[in-house]
């Protein structure tokens, strides 16, 4: 789910940062870190935006695994269904994103891959909606690994298309 939030659908700067706040326990944190910094490498290629590691004090997206209900309006609901939401652009909640971690993460094609799930959440992160192109990383169901980007129409988000 994307969830807009008062302050607005785009950042208004270039540096983005973002901290790591809670770790799943099925992969290592070291993978976990690699899966997630690709998946805004992946965006910081397509766009002008420069992403930022924080490791203490508030970051613009916050990261966490967290299940049920977890603090926000928008509590988890077990293995499947939904495996995760991200806030828009915005001070405080803005750009923060949870993975539900009921979930099995993984990083090949068995359970939910993390990384093609964290570009879709980075992708709301940074103002994006939903596509109806079922190629597209912005496509609203989980289609494990697609070459997404390869057609993803940066036409509809020109402050994204670098
Ligand atoms: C397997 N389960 C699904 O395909 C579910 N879809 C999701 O959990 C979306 C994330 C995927 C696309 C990575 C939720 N979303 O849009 C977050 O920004 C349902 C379609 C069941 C809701
Ligand atoms: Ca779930
Ligand atoms: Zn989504
Ligand atoms: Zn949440």
């Amino acid at each position: 789910e994307e969830y807009s939030n008062a302050q607005g659908t785009r950042w208004n700067k270039n540096i983005i940062t973002y901290r790591y706040l809670l770790y799943t326990r099925d992969l290592p944190r070291s993978t976990v870190d690699f899966l997630l910094e690709t998946a805004f490498r992946v965006w910081a290629r397509a766009s002008s935006l420069t992403f930022v590691r924080m490791h203490s004090h508030n970051a613009d997206i916050m990261v966490e695994f967290v299940t049920s209900d977890h603090g926000d309006l928008y509590p988890f609901d077990g293995p499947r269904g939904t495996l995760a939401h991200a806030f828009g652009p915005g001070l405080g909640v803005g750009g923060d994103t949870h993975f539900d971690d009921d979930e099995r993460w993984t990083t090949g094609k068995t359970g939910f891959n993390l990384h093609v799930v964290a570009a879709h959440e980075f992708g709301h992160a940074l103002g994006l909606k939903h596509s109806r192109n079922p190629e597209s990383l912005m496509y609203p169901t989980y289609k494990g690994h697609s070459n997404y980007l390869s057609r993803y129409n940066w036409s509809s988000h020109p402050w994204l298309s670098g």
